[in-house]
């Protein structure tokens, strides 16, 4: 009898249940709130698939979570990542869940690593929060010089593109503890930027009002695009564990995928730094059959940008074709210039 497609998973299933019997199938992850609801998300899918399979969360502090200051101080390189990839290569997780916005596009993967999976995309808006007790609901309305909360290089300069005038001031902490800051006046923001999709994961999407920011430009409104790899969870375990990597293959969403692709080839093209403002979103056409990335690069007040676009039928030429459109409109000078 000819082996069917069901066969093999289930032998797959049984394969990964043997192995995790004696011990649970390990999730590494960051400890943040919202990093404990992907993880979490992700065991699910994990047991969802293989019925019975252990999982056990592992929660391991990195850098950016012990470091209270300006990311920027410490060079960048991983900071979200190093500790957790060091537990992956040492055998100490077999999975390694990551947002893919904080993978860094400058260093390569530890070695004997890969991302077995990208999870279907979330939301890629990002939104603006004003102060529970403030009556201001959009950025358009905040008076001249208002001050407001973002650590992203890049929404720093797409918000100058439309409000010179705001004073831009980073803020650190978690999610949750960013917003308290915002509600209680610390540091008098008067309002903040944020990720939707961070907002869903830690359930204060449906808590209060936000402005949803437009991805393209439209007349005075603020509009930002997002950044390469936002809105999506990656999956990354070590490539000689053929039977998780084979798991890992099941769950991953193949427009996901081919998306994260294309913007991470531009991302690596124009080798950009973890102070490089820039920006990239892919989506497939309507008519399914290219991708289409759209690419931005600022300077750091968002006075000077290029920008390109590109369809194409396989992503990583989406991603080159916009790369090089970009360095041959000057990114590179404007890269240059911001860094530190
Ligand atoms: N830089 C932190 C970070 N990494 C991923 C998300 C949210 C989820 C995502 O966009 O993938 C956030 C929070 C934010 O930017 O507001």
């Amino acid at each position: 009898m000819p082996t069917t497609d069901t066969t093999t998973t289930d032998a797959l299933a049984q394969v990964v249940a043997q192995r995790f019997t004696d011990t649970p199938l390990r999730v590494g992850t960051r400890t943040s709130p919202m990093a404990l609801w992907q993880a979490g998300h992700v065991a699910d899918l994990l047991a969802k698939r293989v019925p019975g399979l252990r999982t056990e969360l592992v929660g391991i502090e990195t850098t950016a979570d012990n470091w209270p200051g300006d990311l920027a101080e410490l060079g960048g390189k991983g900071l979200f990542t190093k500790e957790i990839d060091r537990g992956l290569m040492a055998g100490q997780v077999d999975v390694a869940v990551h947002c893919m916005k904080d993978v860094p596009g400058d260093v390569p993967l530890p070695p004997g690593t890969a991302f077995g999976a990208y999870l279907t995309r979330d939301d890629v808006h990002d939104v603006a929060l004003f102060p529970a007790a403030s009556p201001i609901r959009r950025l358009e309305d905040l008076p001249q010089g208002a001050k407001v909360a973002t650590s992203s290089v890049r929404r720093r300069a797409q918000l100058h593109q439309y409000r010179p005038d705001l004073r831009i001031e980073r803020i650190r902490g978690n999610v949750n503890s960013r917003l308290r800051k915002l509600d209680e006046g610390t540091d008098g923001f008067e309002a903040m930027i944020l990720a939707r999709a961070g907002l869903g994961r830690i359930g204060e999407a449906g808590q209060r009002p936000y402005q949803l920011l437009p991805m393209e430009h439209q007349g005075k409104k603020v509009a930002v695009l997002p950044a390469v790899g936002s809105g999506v969870i990656g999956l990354q375990a070590r490539t000689a564990d053929a039977p998780v990597m084979a798991l890992l293959d099941e769950l991953s969403d193949p427009d996901t995928a081919a998306c994260v692709t294309a913007e991470r080839v531009m991302l690596h093209m124009l080798l950009g730094h973890c102070n490089s403002p820039i920006a990239g979103h892919c989506v497939r056409t309507p008519d399914g059959r290219e991708f289409h990335l759209r690419g931005m690069v600022f300077n750091r007040d968002g006075s000077r940008f290029v920008h390109a676009a590109a369809w194409h039928k396989d992503p990583a030429t989406a991603g080159s074709l916009v790369a090089a459109d970009l360095l041959r409109q000057g990114a590179r000078d404007l890269i240059n210039a911001t860094k530190n």
